[in-house]
């Protein structure tokens, strides 16, 4: 058989250690194929008896195998070894100095209706990687009960040395805010920038690389249905997020052995076990299960060019839906820059409340609703009906703006997970001492123009 390297692969194992990116294969949830080695890939059929070049077959399922096609997801694996060999799982606590927690812990105090905003969170003084510095906020539902989501922040300054990590509770939407993350997966390398995002799939094993240094993000681990693109209705068959923008990596291995760790969340408990080899060992794949990444400037931004500011509904990226059609268990909206052109307009996001609860964060410059206080990197939150939008200095500026000219936002990328059921948050995340406990004051100053003779 012949065993030539696939000319696609630039590198395998890069001499510090590290998988580098072998390119990417472009579309949304397609069938792809690709194999580091040409001739891995059985023709014709998944389990041959003897696989290409002494691999083992593994097929990773993402979905019931009985979901509709439409649906379904799996993808079918060829790897130096299969993914059973490892040794015992002991609980594993995360190693950190500020006592930052991954956990799935929504009901351990009462959710207050109040607002609530933090400033970004502190980078760590002491060497901690991704795994150890993920920071969990808020969620709802978990991973029994498969659905709602757990919110989470990380903050980094180490990559990832011999060990891997995968979460068996939910795919990790994971958007960078500070640094490019390189995120080694199982099956192939994905390099991701802030103004990017990265999807990792449930059970998929990966490390995190930091080749920019201290590193911060924000991580939406969806509980339930997979995400996906919305519909597009009356917009038709192209805008927002286009699917071939969506870039899955190629297959990249590391045929690495030694005395390493693999870390899994399961349950909403963090585990460890030994593992002697890197998991990272997928010589070739195919199928529609796999990691993904996004440019966040690629969003096709669509808006009023008549009057009044749309719902956000309109920026919606990934739709992850409940069991109530049109209901969404999480949706991941993004602010990108765009003209502001409506007449007759309070053209910045009104004044509202929702049924839904809205998490959100600043990847990069500033928010149009509010001129102070959210920060790149920091977040807010707005649950369940209650009232919020823009603060007072943006309401005074917006409602005397000459409307006669469109208005560019530039440098800016806020987000939103929002989501169908209330955002607990947690007890680290109440108690922060980067929590701004003076947030409801930036509403305060909306003073009173009620004049019932004018
Ligand atoms: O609350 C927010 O800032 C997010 C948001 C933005 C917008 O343009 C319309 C509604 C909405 O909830
Ligand atoms: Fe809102």
């Amino acid at each position: 058989m012949n065993k030539r390297e696939n000319d696609n692969v630039v590198a395998i194992l890069h001499p510090t250690g590290e998988l580098r990116s072998a390119g990417y294969l472009s579309g949304f949830g397609n069938e792809f194929a690709t194999e580091a080695i040409e001739g891995t890939l059985p023709v014709g059929q998944n389990s041959p008896q003897r696989v290409a070049y002494g691999l083992y077959a593994e097929q990773l399922s993402g979905t019931a195998f009985t979901a509709p096609r439409g649906e379904n997801r799996r993808s079918w694996l060829y790897r130096i070894r299969p993914a059973a060999v490892h040794g015992t799982f002991s609980p594993y606590r995360q190693a950190n100095a500020s006592g930052a927690s991954l956990h799935e812990r929504f009901d351990e105090a009462a959710v207050s209706p109040d607002q609530m905003r933090w400033d970004p969170l502190p980078i760590p003084e002491t060497p901690v990687d991704f795994v150890d510095g993920l920071y969990t906020m808020a969620g709802n539902g978990g991973s029994a009960a498969q659905h709602g989501v757990g919110i989470h922040l990380y903050a980094a300054n180490a990559s990832m040395d011999g060990r891997w990590f995968y979460s068996a509770d939910g795919e990790w939407l994971v958007v960078p805010q500070q640094g490019r993350l390189v995120i080694a997966t199982e099956l192939g390398v994905l390099e991701v920038m802030p103004q990017e995002i990265a999807v990792i799939p449930r059970g998929v094993r990966f490390s995190v690389a930091l080749p920019d240094g201290p590193s911060r993000g924000y991580v939406c681990e969806n509980y339930g249905a997979m995400m996906r693109l919305p519909d597009l209705g009356p917009i038709g068959a192209n805008g927002l997020a286009n699917p071939r923008d969506f870039l899955t990596p190629c297959a990249a291995y590391e045929d690495r052995e030694g005395d390493f760790e693999l870390v899994a969340k399961f349950q909403g408990h963090l585990w460890r076990a030994g593992i002697g080899h890197s998991p990272l060992d997928v010589v070739g794949w195919h199928g529609n299960y796999a990691p993904y990444k996004y440019d966040l400037r690629r969003f096709n931004t669509i808006g009023s060019i008549s009057f009044d500011h749309p719902d956000p509904s309109i920026f919606t990226v990934l739709t992850a839906p409940s069991d109530t059609p049109g209901t969404a268990n999480m949706d991941f909206a993004i602010f990108p820059p765009r003209w502001l052109v409506a007449q007759h307009t309070f053209r910045p996001p009104w004044f509202h409340r929702n049924v839904a609860s809205e998490f959100m964060g600043l990847v990069h410059g500033a928010y149009d609703a509010k001129a102070e206080g959210f920060a790149p990197g920091g977040c807010s939150l707005h649950n369940c009906m209650s009232g919020h939008g823009p603060d007072a200095a943006t309401f005074e500026k917006a409602s005397g703006a000459d409307l006669s000219k469109p208005d560019v936002i530039t440098d800016t990328m806020a987000f939103m997970f929002e989501t169908r059921a209330v955002l607990r948050p947690t007890v680290q995340a109440i108690e922060a001492g980067h929590r701004q406990r003076d947030y409801q004051a930036c509403w305060a100053g909306l003073r009173k123009h009620f004049d019932a003779g004018n």
